[in-house]
């Protein structure tokens, strides 16, 4: 009994992406398939980072095609491409960055540069390249986090090489500004030196540049919001009351500039008690679902106040890469899959809903 490529199609639509909630078929992921005398051959490549996901999926696929009558054998290839990046009108797009991600949060001191770190470390920990960027002028703390020291080379004296760690590329504010200097002296300082950042660094070929925000909604957060040609944002709050009123307010201003919201992360949700494990909100509870329910946006994840994370950060070696098989790392691997993917639908989005937007190819 003879196959052809018709029923190889349709068992692939029959195949669902368990990340993205659709089959092989819609989600455009199939690039070829083919067969000949028996063989089947496919080549499937994913538009978000999920190297960690390959083999499983392989699996899958070859027994659902090797079921088929007339299958003799099956050549399945997996990879990932992460897609170019659609981003506010008008905005010079920056050369070899697939993709801008602002992290940012309506108030100080919620975890928002942790919650940077972790993602990107996570999306590099997937198979992407990725680049962090530390704008936080009020407390630029990635050097610390990473255990950074030195000052980024300039082989041309205008331009930066990016300092390395741990597999991410990265230049923060820390290293240009003074940051013993009062902020009402920095201010003016800021938009010149954050330009130099992100313009004057020489980034190699990122799929990811994550950008650690500086906190708040204020006139520098909304400059540096219009400066950056920015794929999304992901807004980092905690459940309280307050936090999450600064962090609506967040969400409206990049909305105003056009930015979507790929997520929001809710950090410190709760506190795991060292002693016996307990779990306590002491923050209070339900607060960011709600916020995500009543604006149409995703909670792409939850971290609990865990001392293991804030002891990794200060030691300059973060949850992901200090204790990769822990529980909290899990988290931020889901929420830079989570992060991934709504990058991939957005771009996919906008292409379609806004066709005078600047696209970058690669
Ligand atoms: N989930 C967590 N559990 C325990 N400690 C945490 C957690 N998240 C962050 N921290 C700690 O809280 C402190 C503040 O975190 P972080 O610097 O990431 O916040 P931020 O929002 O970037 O602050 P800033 O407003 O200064 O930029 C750090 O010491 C960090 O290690």
């Amino acid at each position: 009994m003879s196959i052809d490529n018709a029923q190889i199609q349709a068992a692939l639509a029959q195949i669902i992406d368990p990340h993205m909630g659709e089959d092989l078929i819609s989600t455009k992921s199939i690039r070829y398939s083919a067969i000949e005398k028996g063989c089947v051959t496919v080549d499937v490549v994913l538009g978000y980072p999920a190297q960690s996901q390959f083999e499983a999926l392989h699996t899958r696929i070859t027994h659902a095609l090797a079921a088929l009558p007339g299958v003799e054998s099956v050549d399945i290839t997996i990879s990932q491409q992460i897609t170019a990046h659609a981003v506010q009108h008008g905005i010079k797009l920056l050369p070899n960055v697939k993709n801008i991600i602002a992290v940012a949060s309506g108030k100080g001191g919620v975890g928002k540069s942790t919650t940077a770190v972790n993602l990107a470390l996570a999306l590099a920990a997937e198979g992407a390249s990725v680049g962090l960027l530390d704008a936080d002028i009020y407390g630029p703390s990635q050097p610390m986090m990473l255990g950074l020291e030195g000052k980024p080379e300039s082989k041309d004296g205008k331009s930066m090489e990016p300092l390395e760690r741990y597999g991410i590329q990265v230049n923060s504010i820390g290293f240009l500004v003074d940051t013993d200097t009062p902020m009402v002296w920095r201010g003016p300082m800021v938009t010149s030196a954050f330009d130099q950042l992100l313009k004057q660094t020489n980034w190699r070929e990122l799929d990811y540049l994550i950008v650690d925000m500086p906190p708040g909604t204020g006139d520098i957060q909304l400059t540096l919001a219009q400066r950056v040609p920015v794929t999304g944002a992901v807004i980092v709050t905690t459940p309280q009351d307050i936090a999450l009123l600064d962090a609506k307010r967040g969400l409206k201003m990049f909305e105003k500039v056009g930015i979507p919201i790929l997520g929001i992360v809710e950090n410190m949700s709760t506190h795991i008690c060292t002693h016996c494990g307990h779990a306590e909100p002491i923050f209070g509870a339900g607060g960011a679902a709600q916020m995500c329910a009543q604006y149409g946006v995703e909670l792409v994840g939850s971290l609990p106040l865990d001392i293991s994370i804030r002891e990794r950060t200060d030691a300059g070696c973060p949850t992901v890469v200090a204790q990769p098989q822990g529980h909290n790392a899990g988290i931020y691997r889901e929420i830079a899959r989570k992060v991934g993917i709504a990058v991939a639908r957005k771009a996919r989005d906008m292409r379609s809903k806004f066709p005078d937007i600047v696209v970058q190819n690669t």
